[in-house]
């Protein structure tokens, strides 16, 4: 070795020691991509997910099964696509901050998750050569950051048609696309798609007599695929993302009843201190709030029309009466 290269190398390496140690340090305190930061204790997932959302029984199973699987994967074969659909209201967004809450230290403020809201960010039509771009620039950037990223779509029904193929590259089994690699990329896509569908076989059920708990994903998921591809309006509608089967899984969430609704006010009651213990809730009140919603179907009166959606608004008008 020449002693002015040696002297390189020792520089070199010397540098590369200083750098990673100052990104290690600098990584204990800021988000990175490490897993100090993205860390998912699957059995706090499933727990948080049964105490927190109610009469969601196939999405607490099949959320937990699928991010749980994604996961643990090495080197999983496609990014994570699930499809939320349901009514307004039934917990799609919920449900998507509870997992960023437990799988990124940071949750939704993360780096690295991003809620897209269809309508707000996508709204002309006649723009969508612009979304495009800034779709794409989003997710390549985000996911050459972290491979762990995660996109939540919100009203992806609503979006312009076309740019939601933008998506299906980032979907697809590609082992990396210009050197990124998306297959530890996880997305969800949330829509009202076949909530109408979902809806009546749940009413089958009751009118059956069967436990609504009886419901089984393979009742549902022949509904909500057929629905998100022949609803007209939808952005689905004829979409690559669906007929490719892209998509890992399609979740439904049922309609809320009114003892799921109860159980929402009981806990907005509580968070905002109108009673500090649950066993002093009075019943009544409960009662008197849930009343304020409006009930389907129109003989039946079974579902809240807006989920637990509304239960804020309701609960202030009642307790501030007081
Ligand atoms: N199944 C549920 N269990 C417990 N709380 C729920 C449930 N569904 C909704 N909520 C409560 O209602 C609020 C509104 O629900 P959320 O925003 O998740 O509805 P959504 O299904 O995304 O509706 P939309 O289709 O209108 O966007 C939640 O923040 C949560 O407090």
């Amino acid at each position: 070795i020449e002693p002015i290269s040696g002297v390189a190398t020792v520089a070199a390496g010397v540098a590369a020691v200083f750098f990673s140690s100052f990104r290690a340090i600098k990584c204990q305190f800021k988000e990175c991509c490490t897993k100090r930061w993205i860390n998912l204790n699957v059995t706090e997932l499933s727990s948080s997910l049964r105490d927190q959302v109610y009469g969601q029984h196939l999405v607490i199973k099949a959320v937990v099964r699928h991010i749980k699987a994604h996961l643990s994967n090495k080197d999983p074969s496609k990014a994570l696509a699930l499809s939320f659909h349901g009514g307004t209201g039934t917990g799609k967004n919920y449900v998507s901050k509870i997992i960023a809450d437990h799988l990124y230290k940071e949750g939704m403020k993360s780096g690295f998750v991003h809620m897209i809201a269809s309508t707000k960010e996508f709204p002309h039509a006649d723009m969508v050569p612009l979304y495009k771009d800034k779709l794409r620039e989003l997710i390549e950037t985000s996911v050459n950051n972290c491979e762990k990223s995660m996109f939540i779509f919100d009203e992806i029904d609503k979006m312009p048609p076309g740019l939601i193929d933008t998506i299906k590259p980032y979907l697809d089994y590609y082992d990396n696309l210009s050197g990124i690699n998306y297959r530890k990329a996880i997305f969800i896509f949330l829509s009202n798609t076949a909530g109408t569908e979902i809806l009546q076989q749940t009413l089958r059920f009751w009118h059956e007599e069967k436990e609504r708990d009886t419901i089984e994903l393979k009742d549902m998921e022949k509904l909500v695929t057929t629905s998100a591809v022949n609803t007209k309006t939808s952005g689905f509608y004829h979409s690559d993302v669906l007929l490719r089967h892209m998509i890992t899984a399609y979740i439904p969430f049922l309609p809320l009843e009114r003892k799921h609704v109860r159980q929402c006010i009981k806990d907005y009651l509580l968070a905002k201190k109108y009673y500090t213990n649950y066993g002093d809730i009075k019943e009544e009140k409960v009662r008197e709030i849930a009343e304020q919603l409006q009930y389907s179907p129109e003989e039946e009166q079974l579902f809240s029309t807006t989920g637990c959606k509304r239960v804020p608004e309701k609960t202030g008008y009642v307790m501030e009466e007081d």
